[in-house]
């Protein structure tokens, strides 16, 4: 289990305010798949990058099963793997090769032992066709499959990734997607993430964060859960958003064949023009930040 405590960090900026990337967070997250979803800017990766000891925090307290990860971040790295937002590769060093270099680093000293390892990797991110192929000319869906085999190795017993799926097409998304939910059975697997999608399709639990804040937390479906019986949809020129903004709580609009598509809450039919619609997470989501 890990378990976050009044984690705080600001940036220091020359021309504008400071910037607090995490304000006051406070999570408990267990073995499984756990979502933390929040637009670009909110803060996520400043969270992933000192929950995997890269970076220190101004205050607060982390803890993974019995270990202070704060002050003893060498007890938490051989049970961590880490797939960055972004990561290079050395150019021309084919898969096995790139993971046989990471698994010494992480202290895989049997040969045979690393071998199977990286086989049984390789296989299960579906790779094992391309091990002697260079990973700087893999396809991104390619390369992110790389990504979760390198910062599998070691078994680690806390995975965290961070916008793995940005890029991605849909259908590497979807093996994506699969390969992370096989992975999650006895792990923390944080995932984190600007797609309500990912975390929808694939996190039992999940938290919202804004601004550097924790704003929801919880099941998805129960975050969706007070949203129902009180969200109405109409379909409007763009010219009548502002009015309708005006009249209605709308939590949010986008476009749909040249037309504008609106949400609102309200406890009763806004109007003849509305229908009922079921919430899903992006509308909590919405509504949380409205
Ligand atoms: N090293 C840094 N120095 C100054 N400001 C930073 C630094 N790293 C992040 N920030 C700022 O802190 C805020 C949170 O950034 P962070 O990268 O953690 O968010 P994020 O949710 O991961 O967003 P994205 O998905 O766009 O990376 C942003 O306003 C960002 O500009």
């Amino acid at each position: 289990m890990l378990t976050i405590r009044n984690l705080c960090k600001s940036y220091s900026s020359e021309n504008k305010n400071d910037v607090m990337a995490l304000n006051n967070i406070n999570l408990t997250i267990k073995a499984g798949m756990f979502g933390l979803l929040g637009p670009n800017g909110a803060g996520k990766s400043t969270l992933m990058r000192t929950i995997a000891t890269l970076q220190l925090p101004d205050s607060g307290q982390i803890e993974f099963n019995g270990i202070d990860v704060l002050t003893e971040p060498q007890k938490l790295r051989p049970v961590l793997g880490y797939l960055p937002q972004e990561f290079g590769v050395y150019p021309g060093m084919s898969a096995f090769a790139l993971l046989e270099h990471f698994a010494l680093l992480k202290g895989l000293s049997d040969k045979k032992q690393r071998h199977k390892q990286i086989q049984e990797l390789l296989y299960l991110t579906n790779l094992t066709d391309v091990q002697n192929k260079a990973v700087s000319g893999f396809s991104g869906g390619m390369k992110q499959r790389f990504g979760i085999a390198q910062a599998l190795l070691g078994a680690p017993k806390l995975l965290i990734v961070d916008e793995p799926t940005a890029g991605l097409d849909p259908q590497e998304r979807n093996r994506f997607h699969n390969l992370l939910s096989d992975i999650s059975e006895n792990t923390v697997v944080i995932l984190s993430t600007h797609i309500v999608e990912d975390v929808s399709n694939l996190c039992p639990n999940m938290a919202v964060q804004v601004n550097g804040e924790i704003i929801a937390t919880g099941v998805p479906s129960e975050l969706t859960s007070s949203l129902n019986g009180k969200l109405w949809q109409a379909t409007i020129n763009k010219a009548q958003l502002s009015q309708y903004q005006s009249l209605h709580q709308v939590i949010s609009h986008r476009l749909v064949a040249g037309e504008v598509q609106i949400h609102v809450i309200s406890d009763t039919c806004p109007a003849s023009e509305f229908n009922a619609v079921v919430p899903d997470l992006e509308d909590s989501i919405f509504f949380a930040v409205s």
